[in-house]
C-alpha cells in the first residue's frame, strides 16, 4: 500500500493545499450586483490575482521544489499557473461553494469578454472535471503534478524535476486505486486531463490577447506571470 514517505507527502501537499485558498473576503466579492462586462472582467482579474498568490504559496510546500534552480522555480510557476487556475476554478465550479457563489462565477465568466470559441472548450473541461467526482487529494496531486511538469518552456534540470513529479503521480496511482477501486481506468482518465488543459493553456493565449486587444488592463502580478504588456 502506501510507504511511510508517501503518507508524509500526501500529508504535506493535502494539508498546504487547504490551507492556501483565495481569502473570503475576495471569492464574496463575487456576489456583488454589478453585472458589467466590464465589472465582471475586473472581479475576475482580482480572483486570478489572488490565485496566483495562493498558487505560490501552495507551490513552496511541495516537498523538493524549493531545492530545484530558482530559475526553474519560476519557469515552473510560470509554465503551469494557467493550468492550475483551471484546475482550481473548476473545483469551486463543480463543488457546492457557499451559496450562490458557483453560478455568480460561472455568469462572469461567460459574460467577461471572452469569445465564444473558447468559451465552449473552457465549460467542456469544467463538466468533464465535474464528471470525475475527484476527492480532494486527487486535486491535490494532480494540481502538483501539474505544477511539475518537466517540459515547460525555459526548464534547465528537467531530470531533477521528473524526479518529483515520478514520485507524485506513484502515490496519485495508489490513491486512484483506494478511492475509485471499481474504476481502473481512472487514473489514466485523471492523466488525460492534462492533456486537455495543454490545449485551454494555448487557448489561454489567444484569450489575454483578445482582451488586451479591447486594452483590458491586468494586474502588475499577471502581468509578470504571463509575460503581458
Ligand atoms: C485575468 C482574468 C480576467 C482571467 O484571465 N483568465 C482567467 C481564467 C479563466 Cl476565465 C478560467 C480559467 C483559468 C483562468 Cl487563468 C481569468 C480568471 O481566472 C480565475 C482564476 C481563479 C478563479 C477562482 C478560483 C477559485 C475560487 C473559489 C474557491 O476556491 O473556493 C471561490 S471563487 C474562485 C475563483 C476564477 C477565475
Amino acid at each position: 500500500e502506501f510507504t511511510t514517505e508517501q503518507q508524509a507527502l500526501m500529508r504535506v501537499i493535502t494539508d498546504a493545499y487547504n490551507k492556501h485558498q483565495i481569502p473570503q473576503d475576495v471569492t464574496k466579492k463575487l456576489l456583488q450586483d454589478q453585472y458589467s462586462t466590464e465589472e465582471n472582467f475586473l472581479l475576475l482579474t482580482e480572483m486570478a490575482t489572488s490565485q496566483v498568490q495562493v498558487l505560490v504559496e501552495f507551490t513552496k510546500n511541495i516537498p523538493g521544489f524549493l531545492s530545484l534552480d530558482r530559475e526553474d522555480q519560476i519557469a515552473l510557476l510560470k509554465g503551469s499557473a494557467v493550468e492550475a487556475m483551471f484546475l482550481r476554478s473548476a473545483q469551486a465550479l463543480n463543488k457546492k461553494m457557499p451559496i450562490g457563489h458557483t453560478e455568480v462565477l460561472e455568469e462572469r465568466i461567460h459574460k467577461s469578454g471572452i469569445s465564444e470559441e473558447f468559451i465552449k472548450p473552457m465549460f467542456n473541461f469544467y463538466k468533464s472535471i465535474g464528471e470525475l467526482h475527484m476527492v480532494l487529494e486527487e486535486q491535490a496531486l494532480l494540481t502538483t503534478i501539474t505544477i511539475l511538469t518537466p517540459d515547460r518552456p525555459y526548464v534547465k534540470d528537467q531530470p531533477a524535476v521528473e524526479r518529483l513529479q515520478e514520485n507524485v503521480l506513484d502515490l496519485l496511482r495508489k490513491m486512484c486505486v483506494l478511492h475509485h477501486p471499481q474504476e481502473p481506468q481512472y487514473f489514466a482518465r485523471l492523466l488525460g486531463r492534462l492533456t486537455e488543459l495543454r490545449t485551454l493553456s494555448h487557448y489561454h493565449a489567444e484569450m489575454l490577447a483578445s482582451w488586451k486587444v479591447n486594452n483590458h488592463k491586468f494586474t502588475p502580478l499577471l502581468c509578470e506571470i504571463w509575460d503581458v504588456q
